[in-house]
């Protein structure tokens, strides 16, 4: 029987991704005409609420927000394997694996996530909650729990603000990493109960 249940988020937790992640997306707005987003803060910004969201809200322009993202993914199939997992992030996946059920909840593509994990000798069969269908964090969120409820806890480990507000409204452990792309304060400001330094300190925690 399950009795603990991690979500993880993938990027800026598990992968190594920000600098590729703003390479892919500012190249893609530029394709696509825009010139919105020019610093590593106006992409921070649009991870203080659901990505997606934030991105329409602020082009005020859903099929061109849907325009950036499609060619933003294209380019980043091209550079994926360049993405590397943060060190110590391998053995976390693997031995917490064998102690719980993980998950992993990404603004992502499954395909992606799923290519990423293999490049990096992760073998294990996590299940992937992609962007693919379904866009909002707490939706996914919201069928696992329905779906799952012989857990005696649930953590969703993340790095971004706009994770935490998505996730808060549900009776959810929430962690914060300080390896990420949000600053651990902010984390903590805005409801994370913790903030794991190392992926060492993350697994002993667990373990
Ligand atoms: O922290 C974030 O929200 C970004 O990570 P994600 O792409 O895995 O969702």
């Amino acid at each position: 029987m399950v009795t603990r249940v991690i979500l993880f988020d993938f990027d800026g937790v598990i992968a190594d991704s920000f600098s590729i992640f703003c390479k892919c997306f500012f190249e893609s707005c530029k394709t696509v005409n825009i010139n919105k987003f020019a610093t590593q803060e106006d992409i921070l910004r649009l991870f203080y609420g659901n990505f997606y969201q934030r991105l329409k809200d602020e082009l005020q322009d859903e099929v061109m927000a849907n325009k950036v993202m499609e060619v933003y993914f294209i380019k980043l199939k091209r550079e994926i394997g360049k993405i590397k997992l943060f060190a110590g992030m391998d053995e976390v996946l693997m031995k917490l694996s064998k102690l719980a059920k993980i998950f992993i909840i990404t603004s992502n593509r499954e395909e992606i996530v799923r290519e990423v994990l293999i490049n990096n000798k992760i073998i294990e069969d996590l299940e992937i909650f992609g962007s693919e269908q379904i866009k909002s964090k707490s939706l996914k969120i919201q069928s696992i729990l329905k779906n799952y409820n012989n857990f005696s806890e649930i953590f969703f480990i993340t790095d971004t603000v706009g994770d935490v507000l998505e996730v808060k409204k549900f009776p959810i452990k929430i962690a914060g990493v300080a390896w990420g792309w949000h600053k651990p304060e902010e984390l903590l400001k805005n409801g994370v109960e913790i903030v794991f330094k190392s992926p060492k300190e993350l697994l002993e925690k667990f373990s």
